[in-house]
């Protein structure tokens, strides 16, 4: 046949070698949007100016702080002797989170840092947050980094094969080379247990405060440790509790007006126009209700806004706040199911597959039910069994978590009673999260198996 003129425009049958490129992907919806499209379409429509105000990590002016002069002027007054070249004393900041420990200590120290260079002192602020860090000698280590990345040197040890001593060595030199004065801030400094009898924490103060009174290091230091535990010192061993002597500076939890106060003064990060006038005082109900912690006060207002952009709404409303709060309720939820132990899993697991499994009800879970479901999974896995008694008390445990409700119910008369659960929320992401347990991934291989189970099961319970 001449060619393949055939008419037809079949390129499988081209002659042409180099047409071997793919074709395009034939566009049958040319009124779809391009990426950038779609990123351009959003912007401008959006609640914020100032997103960045309502992040719980931004540093805010002092203007911002609201509700704290106590606190902030017993700082002040601790520190003013670094602008004179004389050392202040060590601090102890205790109190709930969220309560502006380190938004204080912070402050103070970035003006102290301007007004000593003013002066041409360099007076160093070295923060470390102990609450991943495990061990003493990475706590050192994680020091030394901080300085050498402040005065732009390397750290000039290396993080492990090297003793704890050469990395304090290394600390204070950094420190005697480049720093007047230095202030140490801990944050979280319970966390920092470490692996020893002796609590890491416990080292690390003696170390750092008596380096400043041996002239290890040659400027003044002193050292603010920051804490949600009260009674934190009496942890502390008796040496260097006496080295580390702190002053007391307690912080206590924001009351609803507090918090209130503290949202007007950002409420700038949104639109003129965009908070209708129930938000603010509904996120400070929320966060007077979680301890009265700012962060989780900023947090629920900025997923509020967040919340409004993602459904296109050009004004915040209380519906935003409740949805937030009910999306974080329910991350909290999910974190708590996390931490159950593998029996209370499973008997979550069999209770919430009824609920996905069986159209019959409404996401309603009879005990029998249940529990025929629960003994089925724990031979799949070959777990221990628990009685059904046990069962029902694992699940009615997980009412106080506000996951299921408990409900006893008789099935008329000579029936005898029997517990019901519910669910308060859709359990299908409950079931993916507990799906994700190593312990527990051989269910979910079994899915259709387990449908049918929970199926049959009900179905029997319900025409018996
Ligand atoms: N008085 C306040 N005025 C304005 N913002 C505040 C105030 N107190 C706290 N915040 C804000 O709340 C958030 C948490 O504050 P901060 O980190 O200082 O709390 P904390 O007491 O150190 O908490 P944690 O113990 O959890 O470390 C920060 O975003 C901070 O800016």
């Amino acid at each position: 046949m001449p060619g393949n003129d055939t008419g037809t425009s079949d390129s499988a049958h081209s002659d042409d070698p180099d047409d071997t490129a793919v074709d395009p992907p034939v566009d049958d919806n040319s009124n779809q949007k391009t990426i950038r499209e779609l990123l351009e379409e959003d912007s401008g429509k959006s609640v914020f100016v100032n997103r960045n105000l309502v992040e719980p990590d931004t540093i805010i002016d002092e203007e911002r702080i609201v509700g704290r002069d106590d606190q902030l002027q017993a700082v002040v007054a601790y520190l003013k002797p670094a602008l004179r070249d004389e050392r202040p004393p060590n601090m102890l900041l205790y109190g709930p989170s969220g309560t502006g420990k380190s938004l204080i200590v912070n402050a103070v120290c970035g003006q102290i840092v301007e007004l000593c260079e003013s002066q041409d002192i360099n007076f160093g602020v070295v923060s470390l947050n102990c609450q991943p860090i495990t061990t003493l000698d990475r706590a050192v280590y994680k020091l030394v980094e901080t300085v050498a990345k402040d005065v732009g040197v390397d750290a000039g040890v290396p993080a492990t094969g090297v003793s704890t001593e050469q990395k304090y060595e290394r600390l204070y030199d950094l420190i005697n080379t480049y720093y007047d004065s230095v202030i140490f801030i801990l944050d979280e400094i319970d966390l920092l247990v470490g692996r020893e009898d002796e609590p890491a924490y416990s080292k690390l103060l003696y170390q750092l405060s008596r380096a400043g009174k041996t002239d290890t290091i040659h400027g003044t230091v002193s050292v603010a440790a920051l804490t949600n535990d009260p009674k934190f010192m009496e942890n502390v061993d008796g040496r260097s509790e006496s080295s580390f002597n702190p002053e007391d500076i307690p912080f206590s939890d924001y009351d609803a007006n507090q918090l209130r106060e503290i949202l007007e003064h950002r409420r700038d990060a949104f639109r003129n126009g965009a908070l209708s006038d129930d938000v603010i005082p509904l996120v400070a109900a929320f966060a007077a209700q979680s301890h009265g912690d700012a962060r989780k006060g900023i947090d629920l207002f900025r997923k509020a806004g967040d919340l409004a952009d993602r459904q296109n709404d050009d004004i915040v409303t209380e519906s935003h706040v409740r949805d937030s709060q009910d999306e974080v309720d329910k991350d909290r939820m999910l974190t708590q199911i996390e931490g159950l132990s593998t029996q209370k899993k499973i008997s979550l697991y069999a209770t919430a597959a009824v609920a996905v499994h069986t159209t019959h009800t409404t996401a309603s879970v009879p005990s029998p039910v249940g529990y025929q479901v629960y003994k089925w999974i724990t031979e799949l896995l070959d777990a221990d069994q628990m009685t059904r008694e046990t069962y029902i008390k694992y699940v009615k445990e997980l009412n106080t978590y506000g996951i299921v409700d408990a409900e006893r119910k008789s099935r008329g008369r000579g029936q005898g009673m029997h517990m019901e659960f519910s669910f308060s929320d859709n359990p299908r992401p409950i079931l993916d999260l507990l799906a994700e347990d190593s312990r527990l991934t051989a269910i979910a291989d079994e899915t259709e198996h387990l449908k049918t189970i929970a199926q049959a099961r009900m179905q029997k319970f319900q025409s018996s």
